[in-house]
């Protein structure tokens, strides 16, 4: 199969990447069903990356129909070690505005209706996840995003990504709660791709975008998916630009990452008593530790 060390999931608004040449769709068939759409391998500048639209290419899935381990077991068959998602997000505070990116480095759980492990069937693992997104991806992302100088963007490192079931937005007692909890930013779909990512040992950080004031602020509009729309469109490419300089950074200089080995201490099964239709169906997970 065709391999790519560079994944991008793309979110709203980001359902292709222009600058990609060289294109490939490959439509990958895994334990968990599908991933969201067709895999795109393509090469910006001279580094083979594997795109996937998160929602498919015409936005045709919910945040909650998401096939979140088909999504990260797809990458993980082409090969992916680094993985940038890029999400549109709304702001919990004042500083971040719209257009503004951030780099999360924690997220909060308000999800109710995900899958978030590989495991079971006879196999047990808890990965660790105090630090959730990958600090030197991060460090790459973030230092790719101050080297651009983007007019209308300011850069905030770190910072807590709500991550809510959706798919109707907060309420105003949601969001001020969040906000009370020190939460940077809102949306629906990181935090189940985080956890299964460290769970397939692969480095995960967030691009997220800023589109709206979520619905607390007193002297903006509630967030509406009209409201959005204008500004995903303004942020998918500032985020093309983003990733291209994030790729050429990687490339030049692949971080170490804990993310690479996080099972190495976390599965507290014995191998030999996992059934072995299971070990099978996690192969590619395993395969280093049977
Ligand atoms: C377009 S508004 C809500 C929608 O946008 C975000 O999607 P993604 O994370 O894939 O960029 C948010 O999570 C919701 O799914
Ligand atoms: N306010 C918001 N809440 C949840 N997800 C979002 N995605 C973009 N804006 C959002």
């Amino acid at each position: 199969m065709a391999q790519a060390s560079i994944g991008i999931i793309g979110g709203s608004g980001l359902y292709k990447m222009d600058a990609l040449k060289d294109v490939e769709e490959v439509r990958v068939e895994t334990p968990f069903g599908s991933p969201s759409d067709a895999l795109i391998l393509g090469t910006l500048d001279s580094t083979r990356v594997a795109f996937l639209a998160r929602h498919g290419r015409n936005h045709t899935l919910l945040p909650s129909e998401l096939p979140f381990r088909a999504n990260i077991y797809g990458m993980k068959q082409l090969g992916v070690k680094y993985l940038i998602s890029a999400s549109a997000v709304g702001s919990l505070k004042e500083e971040a505005k719209p257009l503004d990116m951030v780099v999360p480095d924690q997220f909060i759980d308000r999800t109710k209706n995900r899958i978030s492990t590989f495991f079971g069937e006879g196999i047990v693992a808890h990965i660790a996840f105090g630090n959730p997104i990958c600090k030197n991806l991060a460090i790459v992302l973030a230092d790719a995003i101050a080297s651009l100088n983007l007019p209308e963007v300011t850069l905030h490192c770190g910072g807590t990504y709500v991550c809510m079931e959706g798919p109707a937005f907060s309420t105003k007692a949601e969001s001020n709660l969040y906000r009370s909890w020190g939460a940077t930013i809102i949306g629906m779909t990181n935090l189940p791709e985080a956890k299964l990512a460290r769970e397939a040992e692969i480095a995960y950080a967030t691009l997220a975008l800023v589109t709206d004031y979520d619905c607390w602020h007193p002297d903006h509009d509630s967030v509406t998916v009209e409201l959005v729309i204008g500004n995903l469109l303004r942020n998918a490419a500032n985020a093309q630009k983003v990733i291209q300089e994030t790729v050429r950074r990687l490339s030049e200089n692949p971080p170490p990452s804990e993310a690479h080995s996080a099972l190495q201490y976390a599965i507290l099964t014995q191998l030999d008593k996992v059934p072995t239709a299971t070990k099978e169906k996690l192969g590619l997970l395993l395969q280093k530790y049977l």
